[in-house]
């Protein structure tokens, strides 16, 4: 991640060592000064050091400007890489993945934790390069100035480490704590935000107000603590340096005495430790805040760790080119989810010929939607083959795949976009005759002309501007566009109404027509157009044939059929 970026960050580097000769130098000047004009009166003595010190400053100032811009630019970059990259493997990873972690922290992990990466990417490229340099160089005047005095300073150097040693572990247990809270506040706040009609139909303000309580004082000790010790080493690091200041002064004060120093080196001599003791303390301080950030590292690192549960098949070894005819087999497929011990399918195996219509069926929880997942390589199987075609499914390039076979989600899934836009998505790039078209098939034209800006008005997940039945259209005309051979349809009437799952039958069918589908549902309307109905039972298919033959056989079916229309006469 840091390629290209590495020659940028020999030109900071380079910047900081000229800028700290500009520093020593002027400083070597201050003390010329006092001891030929100051102490003497003597304004002759001050023009030319006067006129040094200040071409030093100017040119100080500009390679100080230009190492500082460039430093952030090179830290930010890395920043906006690891970021992209974070965000990249997450769009990768498996929907049990987001299931097993909380979105908000997820969020918080994306935001908060490389910031503090950030914070440390920033200050440490910044920090370190320039501390490490300045330290060196006024450390080199020091000696050059006044060895002595410049023994005494170093030999209570030490302090410094040893104060930054004993809190660096308190530093990073308390940062680590105050991520995880931060991501448990924002995942508290974005559930129930999520959950906002629940909670106020049912009143559970209080209940959701103690939730955010509960994290929010996490967080609030978590931030206290590590500003306690941050405090407490600040103020410790002063003292050490008072003592370094009188040790020099004490010893300072003898040698003036003695008449080995005049006072003009021995102010020189401070004022170079006031410009030594800042790098000193912030690589100190540096230390403390890669340890904090390190806690926001680990969290990412976690993300990264996660494997996608799918990859593409090495090049060249893809399958010819051309639209599938739409057989969809499947082979002896198990399956179980990663981690857990159920079964989620068992020795599977059926074929669908093209353009025939087939609908699963059967209880929940018997792996009807783990079905659909592995149909569009969500997962691979654990054993068997699923295969389009004669070909495995993994044989094909993912995006090919997926415009192979069309999935109809049961959530309507929207884009915080325009209608257009939300349609468009079966087919980037399809032209606006083309989205009208899809529109009507899925008879959702005129609905959308009624809207206030037609194809142009902006639709939210969560804005009440268009019902179920209106989404689930919006889902169909994306797939009537999208045009793939295979079709899988996720109980595409869940969450709909009678008026409104009638509704949509029709344009169902036209998007059907001609397409191998499989159809997960509970909802047995359609079941007598169907050529086949598979019922699943614990990952097995216990039950296949017509509706009518699987009526007659008087099983799981049967039952599943009488319990549906007792449920939709409300008996
Ligand atoms: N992400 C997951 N991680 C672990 N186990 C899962 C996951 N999703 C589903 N399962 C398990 O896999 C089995 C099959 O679930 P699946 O969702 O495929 O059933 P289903 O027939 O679609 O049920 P429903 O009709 O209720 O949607 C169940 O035992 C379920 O608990």
């Amino acid at each position: 991640m840091t390629r290209g970026l590495r020659r940028w960050l020999v030109a900071v580097w380079l910047c900081t060592v000229l800028g700290a000769l500009a520093e020593t130098s002027a400083i070597l000047l201050f003390g010329d000064l006092t001891d030929n004009a100051l102490q003497n009166g003597s304004l002759d003595a001050f023009w030319s050091p006067a006129a040094q010190w200040l071409a030093l400053a100017v040119v100080g100032a500009a390679i100080g400007y230009a190492g500082g811009s460039l430093s952030v630019w090179v830290s930010e970059r890395f920043v906006m890489r690891l970021r992209e990259h974070v965000f990249d493997h997450v769009q990768k990873l498996p929907p049990h993945f987001f299931q097993r972690h909380r979105q908000g922290d997820l969020l918080s992990r994306l935001t908060g934790d490389v910031e503090a990466i950030e914070q440390m990417a920033v200050s440490g490229l910044i920090g370190t390069a320039s501390a490490l340099f300045s330290a060196v160089f006024y450390a080199a005047a020091a000696f050059w100035l006044q060895w002595d005095l410049a023994t005494a300073t170093f030999a209570l150097a030490p302090l410094f480490w040893l104060a930054a040693r004993k809190f660096s572990a308190g530093v990073k247990s308390v940062a680590r704590d105050g991520r995880v809270a931060d991501g448990a506040v924002t995942s508290v706040v974005e559930e129930s935000l999520g959950n906002l009609v629940l909670t106020q139909a049912y009143g559970r303000q209080d209940a959701e107000r103690r939730r955010l309580k509960v994290e929010a004082t996490a967080w609030f000790r978590a931030s206290v603590r590590s500003a306690r010790l941050n405090q407490a080493y600040g103020q410790i690091v002063q003292v050490i340096e008072t003592i370094c200041v009188l040790a020099v002064i004490g010893i300072g004060v003898w040698e003036i005495s003695e008449g080995q120093m005049t006072l003009g080196q021995l102010l020189a001599f401070a004022a170079l430790l006031s410009y030594l003791y800042p790098p000193i303390r912030s690589l100190a301080q540096l230390g403390l805040l890669v340890t904090a950030a390190t806690a926001g590292a680990e969290r990412l690192i976690e993300i990264l760790d996660a494997r996608p549960a799918v990859s593409d098949p090495a090049q060249g070894a893809h399958p010819a080119t051309g639209r599938p005819d739409g057989t969809v087999e499947v082979r002896d497929v198990s399956f179980r989810y990663p981690g857990t011990d159920v079964t989620a399918l068992d020795g599977l195996s059926f074929t669908v010929r093209p353009g025939e219509t087939v609908i699963i069926t059967g209880p929940s929880g018997a792996g009807k939607s783990t079905l659909s997942k592995l149909l569009l390589r969500f997962y691979d199987p654990d054993s068997g083959a699923l295969l389009l075609d004669g070909t495995p499914l993994n044989a094909f390039p993912l995006e090919r795949l997926r415009e192979y076979v069309a999935l109809l989600p049961q959530e309507t899934l929207v884009l915080h976009d325009t209608v257009r836009a939300n349609i468009a998505c079966g087919r980037p790039g399809a032209s606006d005759h083309a989205i009208e078209e899809a529109a009507r098939t899925a008879d959702a034209h005129d609905f959308i002309l009624g809207l206030p800006d037609g194809y142009d008005t902006r639709v939210d997940p969560n804005s009440a501007r268009l019902s179920g039945g209106q989404l689930q259209r919006l889902a169909i005309a994306r797939a009537v566009l999208r045009d793939a051979p295979v079709l899988v349809l996720d109980e595409p009437t869940t969450g709909l109404d009678g008026i409104a799952a009638r509704r949509i039958v029709e344009p169902l069918r036209r998007l059907m027509a001609g397409r191998t589908t499989l159809m997960i549902t509970h909802d047995l309307d359609l079941a007598p157009d169907a050529d086949r109905v598979i019922v699943l039972e614990h990952g097995r298919i216990t039950e296949t044939g017509r509706h009518d033959e699987l009526l007659a056989l008087g099983g799981t079916y049967a039952r599943l059929h009488h319990s549906r229309k007792n449920t939709a006469a409300g008996v």
